[in-house]
């Protein structure tokens, strides 16, 4: 059969799949090696897919209770992980494997409806926002409770500005962080080693087959990512015998882009404060973690933890928070200089560092740069909505904005006064009577961990 052909065969059974389901998982524990299938089936086709996650082996062998609980999170990694694979056909059964409890079952609704909110925007495909999980009914047997809450924590490693600032506040508050990671890049590995800590890490293979669709026209789009890679890491704390696993989401990952048939469209769902919530209540109810998951940053807004990194300057070479470089095919360096994520960070971190050391970090100075400006306006938001990335609140970039404006380095920059004069007086009247640097929000801090962030200047 020739391309074409091939191509509108596949689409059209795409189309036609009706159900998603989760056959079978498995771990080796002599390897670490965790295998997890799915199916899409429809009337004329099936298409079946295996992830592969190596999770790093502890020195000793795990106890009876250890290897019992990391079943556990597994089980709700297997049903969560199933995303990627849910979304090249968007069938409109998702039926899982086994019974679960109220609280999991709310995750998975969560991460299938509202972290494919995205995907189901872009595609035009409202069903998924209403998708209900087909649950088998039977009762979960209830896990044996495991107090890991004095443990050392697992600090998740993203190779960008807010991960290093949790792992700094952890390691100065004396609690002794194991930072991890899930297929370190390059950028993830000199921050590690920056760091001087002893790292763990864990490698997740997407089945290539997923791939071949895509290239050959398949549904594609967002997922919450950071559902998947946090469950990851919780099984691996729980594998080595582990305290929590701290995140460094922050507060505006919680805000919505925009809404859609009545339903918030939040890029970051799965960093929000709400998946939070819902990951620790399946991770208690399913697998008996006392102290499973939480954001150390989550009260703090973007504009804050950039201040805070803006005290550390031990990572200044290797710091990374554009995505582009985390692209599993073709990656950039570091920064691409020419995305949303590179626009924001930049702007905000120019408040709190001279214009010698941003540009160091950058490798370039895009203030300086009058082709950013009509990204700029939209950040700020005097153009379109928020972009579909990782990025803060109109408030915070007008914040930002206000101070450089402030200052002799920074007033004369082509894209700072061009801006300036775009900013309407309500965004400015907004900004001056802003909250930015306090505190708040919901969170789910422990209190012992709730004094770690005041070390830091
Ligand atoms: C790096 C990136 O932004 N990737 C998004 C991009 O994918 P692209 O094709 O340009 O590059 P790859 O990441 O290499 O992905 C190749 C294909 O694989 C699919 N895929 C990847 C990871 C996965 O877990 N499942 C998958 O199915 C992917 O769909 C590609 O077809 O565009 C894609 C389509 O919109 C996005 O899905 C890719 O996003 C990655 C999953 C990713 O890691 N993105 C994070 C940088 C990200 O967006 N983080 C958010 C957090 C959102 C959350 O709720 O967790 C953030 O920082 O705000
Ligand atoms: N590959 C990864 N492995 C484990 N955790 C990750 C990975 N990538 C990101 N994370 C974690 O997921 C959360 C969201 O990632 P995000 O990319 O926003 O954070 P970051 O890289 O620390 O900071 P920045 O927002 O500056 O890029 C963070 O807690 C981060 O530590």
């Amino acid at each position: 059969m020739n391309h074409g052909l091939v191509w509108r065969v596949l689409n059209g059974q795409l189309r036609r799949m009706d159900a998603f389901t989760f056959p079978s998982y498995s771990i080796d524990l002599s390897t670490g090696e965790a295998l997890f299938d799915y199916r899409l089936s429809g009337p004329d086709a099936e298409l079946t897919f295996t992830e592969v996650v190596t999770f790093p082996l502890p020195a000793e062998p795990p106890s009876d209770a250890t290897v019992a609980a990391l079943g556990r999170v597994l089980e709700l990694l297997h049903v969560v992980a199933g995303v990627s694979y849910y979304k090249a056909a968007a069938p409109g059964r998702l039926v899982l494997p086994a019974p679960l409890g109220p609280a999991a079952a709310a995750l998975v609704t969560g991460v299938y409806t509202q972290g494919l909110a995205e995907y189901a925007y872009r595609n035009k495909l409202p069903h998924v926002l209403e998708l209900a999980p087909e649950i088998p009914s039977g009762s979960v047997k209830p896990a044996a409770p495991l107090d890991n809450s004095d443990r050392r924590p697992l600090s998740a490693v993203g190779g960008g500005k807010d991960s290093i600032v949790s792992l700094e506040a952890l390691r100065r508050a004396g609690m002794d962080p194991v930072p991890f990671s899930v297929n370190p890049n390059h950028v993830i590995v000199s921050v590690n080693e920056a760091s001087g800590l002893t790292p763990l890490a864990a490698r997740r293979r997407i089945d290539p087959r997923l791939f071949e669709l895509n290239a050959a026209g398949a549904l594609n789009g967002h997922i919450p990512v950071t559902a998947i890679n946090s469950l990851i890491a919780v099984a691996t704390a729980v594998l080595h015998g582990l305290g929590p696993v701290v995140m460094s989401n922050e507060r505006s990952a919680s805000d919505p882009n925009l809404v859609w048939n009545g339903h918030e469209i939040n890029h970051q769902w799965s960093k929000g404060v709400e998946a939070e919530g819902l990951m620790r209540a399946a991770l208690t109810e399913h697998a008996g973690l006392a102290e499973p998951y939480f954001s150390l940053l989550r009260s703090l807004s973007e504009l804050h933890i950039a201040r805070l990194f803006a005290e550390i300057d031990r990572y200044d070479d290797v710091v990374t928070s554009c995505n582009a470089a985390f692209k599993l095919h073709d990656p950039s360096e570091r920064w691409c200089r020419n995305c949303p994520k590179c626009r924001f960070v930049f702007l905000a971190m120019a408040p709190f560092m001279s214009r010698e050391r941003i540009t160091h970090i950058f490798g370039g100075d895009l203030l300086a740069d009058s082709a950013q400006l009509p990204g700029y306006r939209e950040l700020l938001g005097v153009d379109g909505h928020k972009p579909f990335e990782c990025v803060g609140e109109v408030e915070e970039s007008v914040v930002a904005l206000s101070l450089l404006a402030e200052q002799e380095q920074w007033r004369d920059a082509p894209v700072v006064r061009a801006l300036v004069d775009a900013v309407p007086d309500t965004a400015w009247s907004a900004a001056a009577t802003s909250d930015v640097f306090t505190p708040g929000g919901p969170h789910h801090i422990p209190p012992a961990y709730a004094k770690t962030l005041t070390p830091l200047p």
